[in-house]
């Protein structure tokens, strides 16, 4: 059981939103899809909801089939980046919302609303209003709402994107710690890859409205599809046409090894525990290296240095390609 959604393609006009798009996602798992700003990952999420159609293809949600029922059929919980509460209702009035108007006997809603309190860390404030919350209190407060009505999968969409870095981070943590409680199947959407590799079991990359690769965060870190996704989940440099990132090439200070590039170190920048190193070869532009402290001490690099530069041993290398541009 689980999210299917199969040959699924939207256009707004003459743009293509989603181009026949395939995937399954798996129950009780927190998938993230990730990608660019504008690569269709709310276009996608809204269908799953049923608050957009696609033009073509299916949606099954835990084995029913889901493509024209609307959306407060499908049993779906939904968060916005921009939650709107009801402002003059306390925060368990809100969360009680959806028990009410389904006509749920006083003292369930009751018990319901004190446990979905708890499990987001708002028992303390249920008599507040919204505005008495801070942002991040508010997005508990609406997951504790959408799972107030025991949905069968919960959708999110940048539910953390309007917060700042500090509070994005610690509710990050705080919704894997909420999975691994509820275990309700959950897609998110995010374009930021350090929320998706921390926060996800299972991550769907998509851009231009395409997947470019589904895994785990581990998969799609060592074992990326192609160029898109290698660069897309870290940072990368280029050294003889293919990608790799820049704490897996070793620097050498001699030419003993076959296949090493040669360079002159440009730029040494010191950033906390870590040097960073452009090293100038006959290729534009400079490739980038990440050593640590040690390492650059060892080698004792400096500006104007030769040196030669080689992938480490099983680092992940990418060929880079010619991309196809849109449209
Ligand atoms: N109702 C609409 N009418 C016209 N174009 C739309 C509509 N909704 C989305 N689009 C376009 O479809 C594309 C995909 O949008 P979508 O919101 O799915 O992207 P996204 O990957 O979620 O990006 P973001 O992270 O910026 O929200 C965008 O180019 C957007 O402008």
């Amino acid at each position: 059981m689980s999210i299917e959604v199969a040959g699924v393609s939207k256009r707004f006009g003459d743009f293509v939103a989603l181009d026949d798009v395939s995937v399954t996602i798996p129950s009780g798992q927190l998938t993230a899809l990730l990608g660019p700003s504008g690569g269709g990952k709310s276009t996608l999420l809204r269908i799953i909801a049923g608050l957009e159609s696609s033009d073509t293809g299916t949606i099954h949600i835990e084995g029913t089939e889901a493509t024209h029922l609307p959306a407060q059929k499908r049993n779906v919980g939904f968060v916005f980046q921009h939650y709107a509460a009801f402002k003059h209702m306390s925060v368990a009035k809100n969360v009680a919302f959806g028990l009410e108007i389904r006509r749920r006997p006083k003292n369930e809603v009751r018990a319901r609303v004190d446990e979905l309190l708890r499990l987001v860390h708002l028992q303390q404030f249920a008599h507040r209003l919204p505005a008495q919350l801070s942002g991040g209190q508010r997005q508990r407060m609406a997951l504790a709402r959408a799972l107030a009505v025991e949905p069968t999968v919960l959708l999110l969409d940048e539910p953390f994107g309007a917060l700042d870095a500090k509070v994005r981070k610690e509710l990050r943590d705080w919704l894997r710690r909420l999975h691994d409680e509820v275990h309700v199947t959950t897609v998110f959407v995010t374009h930021d890859q350090e929320e998706a590799l921390e926060v996800a079991d299972e991550i769907v990359v998509i851009n231009e409205g395409r997947i470019e690769q589904v895994g785990t965060p581990d998969q799609l870190y060592d074992e990326p599809a192609n160029d898109f996704v290698m660069s897309f989940l870290g940072p990368v440099t280029r050294l003889d046409g293919e990608l790799v990132r820049p704490h897996d090439l070793d620097v050498l200070d001699h030419d003993r090894v076959l296949g090493a590039t040669p360079g002159t170190v440009t730029r040494v920048v010191r950033v906390g525990f870590e040097v960073r190193l452009a090293v100038r070869t006959a290729v534009e532009p400079d490739v980038s290296v990440v050593l640590t402290r040690a390492e650059a001490r060892g080698l004792g690099v400096d500006v104007g240095s030769p040196v030669w530069l080689v992938p480490t041993r099983g680092a992940t290398t990418v060929p880079v390609m010619p991309r196809a541009t849109a449209g």
